[in-house]
């Protein structure tokens, strides 16, 4: 019935809007103690736990309703998804872990501390690391913990298609596929969308649904917790929000000086 009746309507030339709310995790304990992360599986800190459970009241707030979710394989996002569908009312939903929007792989970084690796590299090598387009960070041993070949969680999967590091471009390289293949067929479905997931997976996203060019990207932070509402129409495009942040054309949710602090805080994470 409900197909027909989204055929009909699609016949008729109505157009048929889906939402997207995209949040990065909460501050996990690693985000705390200010060391690269990437594919490290920590937890959120007391603070995170706080600030994603008042994203998911201000999604609440709002009236959003979610047909399905993702989220990444880390626990960090895991929980961030989990007190955002607590909060709004939709525990019942079905829900995807997917490895392909896991954090950018950090390579060696993954583990040290951000304001020390400054101090030993310079600031401006460290900024290249962590936002140029395409360069990545050094490799990570084959051998360490953090090559995620050695970890059980993915041992179903190719070893080869497991990084040793990643930049925005490779993360882009699993992200956009995964959008376009799995996520965009729900929106043609007619479905609502909650998505949490990482700082630089989300940047990967929204570069490709902004059209955002590789030298304006490096400029991109996006803060913990933070609701990002997007609407798309009938052919899947972004619907430009009122109050979005330029180069964004999806619109955060909360108070928006409180906002832009947070993400100046994510920049100056490395001084
Ligand atoms: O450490 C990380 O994995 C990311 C996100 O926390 O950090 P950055 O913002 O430096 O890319």
């Amino acid at each position: 019935m409900l197909l027909r009746a989204t055929q009909r309507a699609l016949r008729r030339g109505a157009r048929q809007k889906s939402t997207v709310v995209m949040m990065r995790h909460g501050e996990s304990t690693w985000n705390l103690e200010n060391k690269f992360t990437g594919w490290y599986d920590c937890p959120l800190s007391e603070k995170g736990h706080e600030e994603a459970t008042e994203a998911g009241r201000l999604v609440a707030a709002e009236g959003f309703k979610f047909d399905v979710a993702f989220t990444s394989t880390f626990k960090r996002a895991i929980r961030t998804l989990d007190h955002a569908l607590e909060e709004t009312d939709h525990m019942w939903i079905p829900v995807t872990k997917a490895w392909q929007l896991n954090e950018r792989h950090y390579g060696g970084l993954q583990g040290l501390d951000k304001q020390q690796t400054v101090d030993k590299h310079g600031i401006e090598q460290v900024t290249v690391w962590r936002r140029s387009y395409d360069i990545p960070p050094p490799d990570s041993d084959k051998s360490s913990e953090h090559w995620p070949g050695n970890d059980p969680k993915y041992a179903k999967l190719d070893k080869h298609v497991m990084p040793t590091t990643e930049s925005l471009a490779t993360t882009a390289a699993r992200v956009v596929p995964y959008w376009q293949h799995v996520i965009v067929p729900e929106l043609i479905a007619g479905k609502d969308v909650l998505i949490a997931a990482h700082g630089n997976s989300l940047r990967a996203l929204v570069q490709y649904l902004d059209g955002i060019p590789n030298d304006e990207i490096t400029e991109l932070n996006i803060p913990t917790a933070t609701p990002l509402v997007y609407e798309f129409d009938d052919a899947q495009e972004p619907i430009p929000q009122p109050d979005a942040i330029a180069p964004l054309q999806g619109r955060y949710l909360g108070d928006q000086a409180a906002i832009r602090a947070r993400i100046e805080g994510v920049k100056a994470q490395t001084k």
